[in-house]
């Protein structure tokens, strides 16, 4: 079961890849037209046309390789960071023959330094300045170490490196943010504002992924439909606020009865669903009474609340061939056990 988790964590680190490699494929693209616009308009020495050609096509023969050869078969913080480095390679290339520091394509390294902030992260980054600043040094034509080292030397080097640091800097503090911006939201449009459990739409995302699964494998798994039987009367009896209080209460409850691979959404009020993977029939019976037991037994608000809860469950293959029709038999069997009496389970 925990391979299935794994596999979804990687499907949608994929997904995530998928998406930088696009960006980083449009600043190949940019990097290219502009090394080719300044040759088009005449620049660089006549000498150097042939290096310049020869740049341009090996680059060009590259970024083709990369994009549609498809030598890596999956994306990869790797092969990003790879084409990164082929991107600084070009791009020295094209300064040792358009003027070196003093070429007009010198902040061409910016596009190498805001692509690798944008994905790579922090490390990785500064190791691409590094890289850079090397590149930097071999461009600057030293005749000596004394001469590199000297101070006014170090001084024009570092004057002229800042701004690329600073590029690095901020682009990657900016990118982190975003991305912790984007886990946020995602997280907060997806989980439940009470009980902190996934909401119907993330319940969704991930049981369409678990349930895809288990029919691809040919493998059992179950659904629980569960409903509180006197929210309404807490509600009116003690307040809407114990009435949180016991939803809260109520979800503890379910969850330690689960198993950490199960999950557990809140479908909407005062109704849960939960997903049991690889689980049959038997099985989820076994936990579905569990949970009927747990919250028997459980009292909320400082022992002054009880409840109970009806449970209808569901089983693929046996009762549905697709998640809707599943999820619309637990329904179904929720509403006989609540027409039965209420605090049973019902398959
Ligand atoms: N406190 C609180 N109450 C809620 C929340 N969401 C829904 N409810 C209440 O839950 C109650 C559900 O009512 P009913 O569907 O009649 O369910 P019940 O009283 O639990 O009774 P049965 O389901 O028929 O057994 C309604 O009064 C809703 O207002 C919530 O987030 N907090």
């Amino acid at each position: 079961m925990s391979d299935t988790v794994d596999s979804n964590a990687v499907s949608l680190e994929q997904e995530e890849l998928r998406g930088i490699s696009r960006t980083v494929a449009e600043i190949e693209w940019l990097l290219l037209v502009l090394v080719l616009l300044y040759y088009a308009f005449g620049g660089g020495h006549p000498e150097d046309k042939a290096a310049i050609v020869s740049g341009l096509l090996a680059y060009t023969a590259c970024i083709m390789g990369f994009r549609y050869t498809h030598f890596f078969k999956r994306e990869s913080r790797w092969k990003v960071a790879v084409e990164t480095w082929i991107m600084t390679a070009f791009v020295t290339w094209s300064l040792w023959h358009t003027g070196k520091l003093d070429s007009p394509l010198i902040n061409s390294y910016l596009l190498v330094i805001i692509t690798s902030a944008l994905t790579l992260g922090k490390i990785t980054t500064l190791l691409e300045l590094a890289l850079i600043a090397t590149c930097f040094v071999l461009l600057g034509d030293y005749d000596s170490i004394g001469e590199l080292t000297s101070l006014s030397s170090l001084g024009g080097v570092l004057a002229e490196f800042a701004p690329f640091i600073l590029v690095a800097y901020i682009t990657t503090m900016f990118s982190s943010d975003i991305r912790y911006g984007l886990n946020k939201a995602k997280l907060m449009s997806e989980s439940d504002d009470l009980t902190g459990i996934l909401n119907r739409r993330g319940f969704a995302i991930l049981a369409d992924r678990l349930f895809g699964q288990a029919v691809r494998y040919n493998r059992a798994l179950s659904i629980l439909m569960i409903d509180c039987d006197n929210l309404k009367q807490v509600n009116d009896d003690f307040g809407h606020k114990a009435g949180d209080v016991l939803l809260k209460d109520l979800v503890k409850s379910i969850q330690g009865q689960l198993r950490y691979t199960d999950v557990l959404a809140r479908h909407g009020g005062d109704e849960f669903v939960v997903l049991l993977p690889e689980t049959t029939a038997a099985g989820a019976l076994d936990v579905a009474e569990r949970i009927r037991r747990a919250v028997d037994q459980m009292h909320a608000g400082g022992n002054t609340i009880h409840t109970t809860v009806s449970i209808g469950c569901a089983v693929y293959p046996e009762e549905g061939r697709t998640l809707d029709a599943l999820m619309s038999g637990a329904d179904r069997n929720l509403y006989q056990a609540k027409s039965l009496g209420r605090n049973q389970v019902v398959r």
